[in-house]
C-alpha cells in the first residue's frame, strides 16, 4: 500500500525545541531544514542537531525527511554525508532546475551511503520545483531517478521568479501546479503543494488545500502544526463517500468471483479506476481514522 503523505512539516533545523516535538503533531512526514530557514552562521549547528535527533529522538510512524542546502553550495556534500550517515529516510533537494541536479545529488548519496556500509539505494530522494525552468523541467526532473518518491512546488521562490506574488485565488501558481502534478503522474510519484506562510488565515489556508485537493495532490508542505489537522479533515473522506468506497470494493469482488472485471453498481460502471479511487479513499479513512481495520466504519 501506498505511503500516505498528506502533511510535510517543515521544522528549522536550528531550532532545538521545535526539532525535540516535531513528532508530537502527527504530520506523514517531518522534514528538518537545513537550508532558506537557517542562517548562514548557523548551517554547521543545524546539521549537528538534525544529525543527533535522527539518530536519537523517537518521531514515532512519521516519515523523516531533510531538506539539505544544493550542491552548488558549500554545504551540500556535507548535509548528504551526514543525513545518510544518520539514516534519514528522505532527502530533498532545493531549487532543482534539471534532471542532472537530481543525477548529481544521487551519485553523492550513492557515494555516501558506500562510505558509511549503508546498503545502495537505501535513501529515497524528493524534488523541490521552485523556478521557472525547474517548472518546464518537471516531467523530466521526476523521471530523473528511481530514488525519488515525489516532486514539489516551492512557490514563494517560484513568485519571486515570475515577479508576481502569492493570490488568494492561485492562478500564478496554476501553471506550475499542473506541470508538477502531470509529471509526477507520469513518473509514478507523489505530488506535494507549497507551503501557505500566512499561518493565522484559516479560511485561506483551507480555500488553498481545497484547491489543490480537488487537483489531485498527494499533500502539501505546512510551515506550522496548527495547519496540520485542517489540511487532513480536508482530505478525510465524507462518510458517504466510504460507504460508496466499501459497496464499489464489494460489488467488484462479487464481479471477479464471476469471472468478470467489470460490473455495475446502482446504474454506475464500477471497473479498474473506480475500484483504485475507492482503494484510496479506504486508505485516507484508515488514516483519519474514520474506520477501523476491517473497514467498518466507527460508530459517532
Ligand atoms: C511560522 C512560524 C514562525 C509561526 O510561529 P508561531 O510562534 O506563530 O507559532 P505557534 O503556532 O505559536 O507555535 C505553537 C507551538 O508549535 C511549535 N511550532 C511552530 N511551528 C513549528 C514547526 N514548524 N515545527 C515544529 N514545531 C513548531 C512552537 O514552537 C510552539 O511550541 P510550544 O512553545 O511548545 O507551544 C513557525 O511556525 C515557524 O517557524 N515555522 C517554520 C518555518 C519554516 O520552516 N520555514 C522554512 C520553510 S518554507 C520555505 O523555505 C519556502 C519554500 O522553499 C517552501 C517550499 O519549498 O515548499 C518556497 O520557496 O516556497
Ligand atoms: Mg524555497
Amino acid at each position: 500500500m501506498e505511503r500516505l503523505r498528506r502533511t510535510m512539516m517543515f521544522v528549522p533545523g536550528n531550532n532545538p525545541a521545535m526539532i525535540k516535538d516535531a513528532g508530537i503533531y502527527g504530520a506523514d512526514s517531518i522534514m528538518f531544514d537545513l537550508e532558506d530557514s537557517v542562517s548562514l552562521n548557523e548551517k554547521d549547528t543545524a546539521r549537528m542537531l538534525v544529525f543527533e535527533a535522527l539518530q536519537n529522538v523517537d518521531y514515532g510512524n512519521s516519515e523523516l525527511v531533510v531538506r539539505i542546502n544544493g550542491l552548488d553550495t558549500e554545504m551540500g556534500r556535507a548535509d548528504i554525508f551526514a543525513m545518510v550517515k544518520a539514516g534519514v529516510q528522505v532527502i530533498r533537494l532545493p531549487k532543482t532546475e534539471t534532471p542532472d541536479d537530481v543525477v548529481e545529488t544521487e551519485k553523492v548519496i550513492a557515494e555516501a551511503e558506500k562510505f558509511f556500509g549503508i546498503e545502495n539505494g537505501r535513501t529515497h530522494m524528493m524534488a523541490a520545483i521552485e523556478s521557472a525552468g525547474g517548472v518546464l523541467n518537471a516531467p523530466a526532473i521526476a523521471k530523473a531517478s528511481d530514488r525519488l518518491i515525489g516532486i514539489a512546488l516551492g512557490a514563494e521562490d517560484y513568485v519571486t521568479m515570475m515577479k508576481t506574488r502569492r493570490y488568494p485565488d492561485g492562478a500564478e501558481l496554476s501553471f506550475a501546479r499542473n506541470m508538477i502534478l502531470h509529471g509526477a503522474r507520469a513518473a509514478g510519484i507523489a505530488a506535494f503543494d507549497t507551503v501557505y506562510s500566512d499561518v493565522d488565515n484559516t479560511e485561506g489556508f483551507n480555500h488553498e488545500v481545497e484547491i489543490i485537493h480537488e487537483l489531485g495532490f498527494d499533500g502539501k508542505s505546512v510551515i506550522n502544526p496548527r495547519q496540520i489537522p485542517l489540511v487532513n479533515a480536508i482530505y478525510a473522506p465524507t462518510e458517504k463517500e466510504i460507504r460508496n468506497a466499501k459497496d464499489v470494493l464489494h460489488a467488484i469482488d462479487e464481479a471477479h468471483k464471476k469471472g468478470s472485471g467489470v460490473i455495475s453498481l446502482r446504474g454506475k460502471m464500477v471497473d479498474k479506476p473506480v475500484v483504485a479511487r475507492a482503494e484510496r479513499t479506504m486508505a485516507l479513512a484508515k488514516a483519519s481514522h474514520l474506520v477501523d481495520t476491517e473497514g467498518n466504519i466507527y460508530a459517532k
